[in-house]
């Protein structure tokens, strides 16, 4: 197997819903199944916060997503947990600053796809030289879903990104709607990732719609 390639990580990119248990209102499988009807391109588990689901009950729920994923031809990313990606053969897994090293990531998960939240210009080289394919930068707007979210940015740091020449894959993360996911695409990512515009909306299969329509614009 070889790394995926930039074109078509640009591709699932798009439109990347991650959700765990406790940003459900509904049973996480129905929001998944819901979020893919809508067209979700990639999906990511993210199992945090204080009520989140551990051990056997968290791999038993990664374990149903993941075969939701499979069913539609979805690519399932885990979130921090690298022994249970591994152990489910996940497509991916996405790390911050604060989990494994970068390099320590690539080496344990092979030619998987490798995603990286990013927040400066050195964490953003740094990263690619130790193997990310893609970078998750945020919080673009206020978020309520990540506690120990970074200061608020705006898009100012991938319009930088960009503008310096950084072409790697790009999603925006944080308080991403469909009223302002349109600006997040024009200020260079490749797609944007969401939580709460999908995981509770009323009609999560519409919520899903409409923000893949502003991502084709
Ligand atoms: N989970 C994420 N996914 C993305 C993605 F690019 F995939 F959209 N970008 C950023 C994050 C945030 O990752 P991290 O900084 O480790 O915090 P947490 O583990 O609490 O999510
Ligand atoms: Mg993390």
């Amino acid at each position: 197997m070889t790394r995926i390639d930039s074109d078509s990580l640009r591709d699932i990119l798009k439109l990347y819903f991650i959700m765990g248990s406790t940003n459900c209102y509904k049973s996480p499988a129905s929001v998944l199944k819901d979020a893919i009807a809508g067209g979700i391109t990639l999906f990511q588990f993210r199992e945090k916060g204080i009520d989140a689901l551990t051990g056997d009950a968290k791999f038993a729920l990664a374990e149903e997503l993941q075969t939701i994923c499979k069913e539609h031809g979805i690519p399932f990313i885990v979130n921090d947990d690298i022994d249970l990606a591994i152990s489910l053969e996940a497509d991916g897994v996405h790390i911050g600053q604060e989990d494994a090293p970068v390099d320590e990531v690539r080496k344990r998960i092979g030619d998987k796809i490798l995603g990286v939240s990013v927040h400066t210009m050195e964490e953003a080289l740094t990263a690619m030289e130790a193997g990310a394919d893609y970078f998750g930068v945020g919080p673009i707007f206020p978020t309520k879903t990540k506690e120990d979210a970074k200061p608020v940015q705006g898009v100012q740091h991938i319009q930088h990104f960009r503008e310096k020449g950084i072409t790697i894959p790009m999603v925006g993360i944080g308080g991403i709607t469909m009223e302002n996911a349109l600006k997040v695409m024009k200020a260079g990512a490749d797609g944007v990732s969401v939580i709460t515009a999908i995981s509770k909306a009323t009609d999560i299969t519409k919520a899903a719609q409409r923000l893949r329509e502003q991502v084709e614009y």
